[in-house]
């Protein structure tokens, strides 16, 4: 399957004469990658995100690649007769896991946005944050290869807001695809390989940039067991990665991304031992080529 999603040519407009949304825009999402998607209110951001989701075809142009992707809208309907956890566990079915793997990873989700205590609770009843973490779990639950987010993080409360932000750099830790739109400028910040800016219909590449270059770095010493090869989605998340003695290796990581790659190593089978984790200081930041 071809995993890369492209745009070429993409336009959009709505109705026969309507004015173009979008002209001319090309644009592609490779595995691994976080990209986000700015501009002013009114400029097609929601309408590009439909197109990357293929929710909605262009009016022109055309959209290549297949990846499995899920879909966080900037409205979600959730006068749904389903309870939370049935209506994600009907989605995770719907996405080919089996009723059993889609309901374990229902609660698991639930639990991880604080939202656990409302499995049971129909979708309707739900408060509007709660149901914002029914919307965000669904598109997560079936681990997609493209995720599509469009101001996904409005009406969480902080601490899921942080885990949404988690979520985001394990999908792109463990290869998937992410692409977002958010209000708050500080969202993800420092983390994206590619930001756009949706102006005048077309879209313009504001910074790109190797992830493993952006933001502030944390230093992680770990000791692997006898002969093991660094897990490879460790491996690629570290910007530098030497062996530091026999079985001990040094990771300089993304700061933003640390926390996944710390997941990966003590989820590992055998686990890895954490020897130590330097957090990057506060002030100044570092620049990322400093560090020994
Ligand atoms: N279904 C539709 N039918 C007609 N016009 C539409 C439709 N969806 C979007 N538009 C128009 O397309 C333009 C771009 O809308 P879109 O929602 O994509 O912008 P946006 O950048 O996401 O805006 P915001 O920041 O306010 O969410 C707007 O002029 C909007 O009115």
């Amino acid at each position: 399957m071809q995993r890369d999603l492209r745009l070429a040519g993409v336009g959009r407009r709505y109705g026969l004469r309507g004015p173009w949304v979008l002209r001319g825009v090309d644009l592609t999402l490779t595995p691994g990658t976080l990209t986000r998607i700015e501009g002013a209110n009114g400029t097609g951001k929601s309408t590009l995100l439909r197109i990357l989701a293929r929710l909605d075809a262009p009016s022109e142009g055309r959209v290549t690649g297949r990846p499995r992707t899920a879909y966080v809208p900037e409205r979600f309907p959730s006068a749904l007769p389903f309870t939370a956890v049935g209506y994600l566990t009907h989605l995770g079915t719907i996405h080919g896991l089996s009723r059993r793997t889609a309901q374990r990873a229902a609660g698991t989700w639930l639990e991880r946005f604080g939202a656990g205590a409302y499995a049971g609770t129909p979708m309707a009843q739900l408060s509007k944050g709660s149901s914002q973490k029914v919307a965000v779990a669904q598109a997560l639950l079936a681990e997609p290869e493209l995720l599509v987010l469009d101001e996904a993080w409005t009406g969480l409360d902080a601490a899921a807001r942080a885990e949404l932000e988690r979520a985001v750099a394990e999908r792109t830790a463990t290869g998937g695809a992410v692409v977002f739109v958010d209000h708050d400028p500080r969202r993800l910040a420092g983390a994206p390989d590619a930001t756009y800016t949706v102006l005048h219909g077309g879209l313009k590449l504001r910074t790109a940039q190797a992830s493993s270059s952006a933001g502030p770095l944390t230093l992680v010493i770990v000791r692997g067991p006898a002969g093991e090869q660094l897990p490879p989605d460790a491996a690629r998340t570290a910007v530098r990665a030497e062996q530091a003695a026999p079985g001990v290796h040094r990771l300089a990581v993304p700061a933003s991304h640390s926390d996944v790659v710390l997941r990966i190593l003590l989820t590992a089978r055998p686990p890895w031992h954490v020897v130590s984790v330097t957090p990057p200081p506060d002030d100044p930041v570092p620049n990322p080529g400093s560090h020994p």
